[in-house]
């Protein structure tokens, strides 16, 4: 037969089929967990499949050898495959370990009336350890069984068998093999290089009816921990075929996973013979193994985790004084100053996070927020500044009354009103006239520089305090918690106060802490961290903000 000889493509472009494939597995019980059914089920679910098994054997061994087959009735294997096709749709079906004629008889039967519509076979003669699993005599009743399959993956020994030849000795020896299995039984056959001596373990996927053969390289790992690779990677490549519908596809990512699985085997530490793969190690290192916390665990958890600050800003003279209303002007001026030099890059900060938002929802958010941040709040720092309100605006003698003065905490309902005094060239140089302190600077450099970094769930994550410790704080004065003095009308700093507990201030901050706490319950664990200590850091720029004022004055 003339091959066509080709290179596996590292990865493919395939359609998915089925996104989680349901897959039985026909196989023998390997109680130590490495081979078998045990083996499939791991190997499924690591690939992202749904396993089922029907127990064709049990066996009682270990990583070290077979001490005993129990074959159960084989009326009770028709059992359980009839349970299963009786009530679930099967998209792929993996057989292992058949062990006699009798058993071959059923799931032959059962496979020419259900007609699953991906059969892959793995055909177990003996164990790794040289352990016989197929009766002798069921050879032949095994040969009659290749014909239902679409995949059959045999090692060199079985392969020889199969092929009715002397155990190839050479690479090109067990691909002729496979090709004349393959054009007997019309399935593929995947011939396996675990079993050869040398530094690579080669596969390929022979296909006689399209004249292909697809090799697949690789250097072998040095490793004991072998027992049942020939079960996991067959279970692997059902689930992969299920689900991406191209065979070539599916051998190379299940190798790609099988290597993975072989190369962490030894970690698990299980038996002194031929230990198992470890199935899921890739998933593991990439993944983690904790569950993932809510969106609410979340937000409870930062929150409690920044108590210590919130207490710090509670405590601060600053806000004793703007609750109780003797807080000297000069100070409340001062903050007012660099609270406008925050803002002005804050929103620039904000619009950042709306250009790397990966969906239309936050880039809307946060592009709102950038505006309501400059428009809604800087606006009235430029009256306030420019000397509109406040000192020197009247009499300069009474008390504050600046109308709905900006906080750092951004308002998305800023007034439509245009931002006029921003805009206006004077009105701006006084707003911007003051040099930034040494806490606005630190604050600013550490937003600017998340921003830079470009990753969005951390950037979110750090303005986010900016939202949150203002609200709380505001309702908190509005409620009369700091004394209630704050509740007084005649307060010199009650309009000010109010704009703290503005309602649509608190409602862009639920929607802010929600849309970082789910972008956190999605995110891996590290970058869940990473995004939690952005979110400290930047607690702490707001006390160290808040605390400013009155340590320069
Ligand atoms: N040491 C190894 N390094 C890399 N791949 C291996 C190794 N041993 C087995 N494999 C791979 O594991 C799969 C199972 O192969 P094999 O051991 O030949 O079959 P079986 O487990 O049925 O005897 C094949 O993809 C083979 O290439
Ligand atoms: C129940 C059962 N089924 C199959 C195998 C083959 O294992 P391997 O893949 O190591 O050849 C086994 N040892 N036990």
């Amino acid at each position: 037969m003339s091959a066509d000889v080709r290179r596996a493509p590292h990865t493919r472009a395939v359609p998915r089929v089925r996104r989680v494939p349901r897959v039985l597995s026909i196989a023998g019980s390997d109680p130590s967990g490495g081979a078998g059914i045990q083996a499939d089920l791991k190997s499924i679910a690591a690939v992202g499949g749904y396993g089922m098994s029907a127990i064709t054997a049990l066996t009682a061994q270990n990583t070290r050898g077979v001490r005993g087959v129990h074959v159960p009735p084989s009326a009770f294997l028709a059992e359980q495959l009839d349970a299963v096709a009786d009530d679930i749709t099967v998209d792929a079906v993996k057989i292992g370990m058949l062990a006699n004629a009798e058993v071959i008889g059923v799931v032959a039967g059962w496979l020419r009336r259900i007609e699953p519509p991906i059969v892959v076979l793995d055909p177990v003669m003996v164990a790794t350890s040289g352990d016989r699993l197929l009766d002798a005599d069921a050879e032949a009743a095994l040969r009659d069984l290749l014909p239902l399959a679409d995949l059959i993956t045999p090692n060199l020994l079985e392969l020889a068998v199969l092929a009715g030849a002397e155990r190839a000795s050479t690479w090109p020896d067990a691909i002729a093999q496979a090709e004349a299995v393959s054009s007997a039984t019309g399935a593929r056959v995947l011939a396996k290089g675990g079993h050869l001596d040398g530094a690579d373990a080669p596969d390929a996927l022979v296909h006689a009816a399209s004249g292909t053969v697809v090799s697949f390289g690789g250097a072998r790992i040095a490793t004991t921990a072998t027992h049942g690779t020939g079960c996991s990677l067959s279970s692997a490549i059902a689930t992969l075929q299920a689900e991406l519908g191209d065979w070539e596809a599916a051998v190379g990512e299940a190798r790609r996973w099988l290597r993975e699985s072989l190369r962490h085997g030894a970690s698990l530490e299980v038996g002194g013979g031929h230990g198992p793969v470890s199935h899921f190690a890739g998933l593991w290192s990439r993944g983690g193994v904790r569950t993932a916390p809510t969106p609410d665990e979340i937000e409870s958890e930062w929150w409690a985790g920044i108590a210590d600050v919130r207490a710090a800003i509670d405590d601060l003279p600053f806000i004793r004084g703007l609750a109780d209303g003797t807080l000297a002007r000069e100070p409340f001026l001062g903050y007012l100053a660099q609270d406008a030099l925050y803002l002005r890059d804050y929103a620039r900060v904000l619009a950042e996070a709306s250009r790397l938002a990966p969906d239309a929802a936050g880039q809307a958010f946060w592009a709102n927020s950038a505006h309501g941040s400059l428009v809604g709040e800087l606006e009235l720092h430029a009256d306030w500044l420019a000397g509109a309100h406040g000192p020197g605006a009247g009499d300069g003698e009474g008390p504050i009354d600046g109308g709905r003065t900006g906080t750092h905490g951004t308002s998305v309902d800023g007034p439509a009103a245009s931002a006029a005094s921003v805009a206006d060239p004077l009105h701006a140089a006084a707003t911007f006239a003051a040099e930034p302190d040494a806490a606005t600077t630190a604050y600013l450099d550490h937003l600017l520089a998340t921003a830079a970094r470009g990753d969005y769930a951390v950037l979110a994550a750090a303005v986010l305090p900016c939202f949150w410790i203002y609200v709380d704080l505001g309702e908190r004065l509005a409620a009369g918690e700091f004394g209630a003095q704050a509740l007084d009308p005649g307060h010199p700093y009650a309009s000010w106060l109010a704009t703290y507990s503005d309602p649509a201030f608190a409602h862009a901050t639920r929607e802010a802490i929600g849309l970082v706490t789910r972008l956190a319950a999605d995110a891996t664990p590290e970058r869940r961290a990473a995004m939690h200590r952005a979110f400290r850091i930047s607690s702490e720029h707001e006390r160290a903000f808040f605390a400013a004022p009155l340590a320069l004055h």
